[in-house]
C-alpha cells in the first residue's frame, strides 16, 4: 500500500496530530509514536513535515528504533525538482571531513617524529663530539 507523496504533501503535515517525517526517502506517520518517542515530542516536532534522516542517524537509533518505523509507515517520498535536496547520510560531508582531520594528523605526526628525531640525532653528534 505504498503511497507516493510530494515533498509538500509531506510538509502540509507538521503538527502533533498530524506528523510526517521523511527518512531515507520514505515517509512515515510519526503522529502516533511522537508521545512514546524516548527522545521527547521536541526532536520530532523540530523535523516534522520534513526530511529527518540526518537528525534519526545522527542519534544512531537502535534496530528496535527501526523496526518501530517500518510500523509507521505511510509511504515513499516523490522528489520534484527545486524540493530540498536529499539527506542521504552516507554522502554527507562529515566522512570527508574526518579523513582530512586525520591525514593532517597523520602529517603532523611525522612532522613532530622527524623533528625529534632531528634533535636526537644532533644532540648525539654533540655528545660524541665533545669526548
Ligand atoms: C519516527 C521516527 C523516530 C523513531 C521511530 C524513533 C525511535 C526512537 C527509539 C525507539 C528510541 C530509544 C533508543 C533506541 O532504541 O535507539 C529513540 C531515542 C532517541 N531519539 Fe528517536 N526516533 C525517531 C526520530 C527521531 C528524530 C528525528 C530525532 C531527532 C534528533 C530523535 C532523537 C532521539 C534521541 C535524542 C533519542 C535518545 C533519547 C535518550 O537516550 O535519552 N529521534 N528514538
Amino acid at each position: 500500500m505504498s503511497k507516493e507523496y510530494t515533498y509538500s504533501d509531506v510538509s502540509e503535515h507538521a503538527t502533533k496530530k498530524n506528523l510526517f517525517v521523511v527518512i531515507h526517502e520514505k515517509v512515515y506517520n510519526a503522529s502516533t509514536f511522537i508521545d512514546e518517542h524516548p527522545g521527547g515530542e521536541e526532536v520530532l516536532l523540530d523535523v516534522a513535515g520534513q526530511d529527518a534522516t540526518e537528525a534519526f542517524e545522527d542519534v544512531g537509533h537502535s534496530d528496535e528504533a527501526r523496526e518501530i518505523l517500518d510500523t509507521l509507515l505511510v509511504g515513499t517520498l516523490k522528489r520534484k525538482e527545486g524540493d530540498p535536496k536529499p539527506k542521504s547520510y552516507q554522502s554527507s560531508t562529515g566522512t570527508p571531513a574526518t579523513e582530512a582531520g586525520m591525514g593532517v594528523g597523520l602529517y603532523a605526526f611525522i612532522l613532530v617524529g622527524g623533528l625529534f628525531a632531528f634533535g636526537a640525532y644532533k644532540y648525539f653528534q654533540m655528545q660524541s663530539e665533545n669526548q
